[in-house]
């Protein structure tokens, strides 16, 4: 079977995808976008891209990707602990508080910035596409005083030197990604990390109308839908033309979803389900 991830290798991940398929034929792809596309193109049999962080929240680049572009079903979800550690070439381990210019993923950069700013406060930084392209990328210009923020595997697959651990500003650090495959049909995983279910629908509420998302979250709540995550983000049609995307904390029954959807249909609500689908959590 082919995975394809967020690479290069050593990203985040790439580690959830390594302990969910530790047989599989890993391929990584350089933005989440490509990895998406070659799901749709059936490139590979499946992808596994971020989605949200414990403190950053969501990875918009893949909601609106996946909402806007390549509306592909989530037949899994993998949550798995994130831990930032700085590293730098061997060179600069012993002055690395004099690095210039800090290197990672926006979410890895967001997610340390009381360390960031207390420690390394007139350093720049700067957005990469992945925490480990980061750390290819400061190994490869070992003469400049650059830093990367990645995880310890990116520090060994790149010859980089960690001169401060665990530099997550909360110790309650995890991300979720989701598997997406061209046909909604479920990858057959035997693991003991598997941890429930779950499904994920996008709804477009009617425009102008008062008490509506109101009128929505009831359609859940008396049929004692639990909900785990309601967000909204933007249409893309117009100011203040916005989208929720809704979790629903069991798999797709044959009663009440469908009857709380059929009732968001009914007060002229579009409703598309993203996915019913396993969660693992590493
Ligand atoms: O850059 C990586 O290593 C990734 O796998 C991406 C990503 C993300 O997009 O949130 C994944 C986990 C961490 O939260 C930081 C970065």
């Amino acid at each position: 079977m082919k995975i394809g991830y967020l690479g290069p290798k050593a990203t985040f991940t790439d580690l959830a995808v390594t302990t969910m398929f530790p047989r599989a034929e890993k391929i990584p792809y350089h933005t989440i976008p490509e990895c998406i596309d070659a799901v749709s193109n059936e490139e590979i049999d499946a992808g596994v891209v971020p989605l949200e962080n414990a403190l950053e929240g969501s990875v918009n680049l893949t909601l609106d990707y996946l909402i806007h572009e390549q509306l592909l079903p989530i037949v899994g979800e993998i949550i798995a602990p994130i831990q930032q550690h700085l590293m730098v070439h061997p060179y600069h381990a012993h002055h690395w508080t004099e690095v210039k210019e800090i290197y990672s993923h926006s979410h890895a950069i967001a997610q340390c910035h009381k360390f960031l700013h207390a420690n390394l406060k007139k350093a720049k930084h700067v957005y990469m596409t992945s925490t480990s392209a980061a750390a290819k990328f400061v190994s490869e210009r070992p003469h400049l005083p650059i830093a990367a923020i990645a995880n310890r595997l990116a520090a060994e697959e790149y010859g980089l030197t960690i001169v401060q651990e665990n530099i997550h500003d909360y110790d309650y650090n995890h991300t979720r990604f989701i598997i997406v495959r061209k046909q909604n049909e479920p990858l057959k995983i035997d693991s003991p990390l598997y941890a429930g279910d779950k499904t994920t629908l996008m709804v477009m509420l009617p425009k102008d109308q008062p008490g509506a998302l109101h009128q929505v979250l009831s359609a859940f709540a008396w049929r004692k839908l639990n909900l785990t995550k309601i967000e909204s983000r933007p249409a893309k049609t117009g100011l203040g033309n916005y989208f929720f995307i809704i979790d629903i904390d069991q798999k797709m029954d044959e009663v009440l979803i469908p009857g709380a959807i059929a009732e968001l249909e009914a007060l002229d609500c579009t409703v598309q389900v993203l996915g019913s689908y396993p969660y693992y959590i590493i």
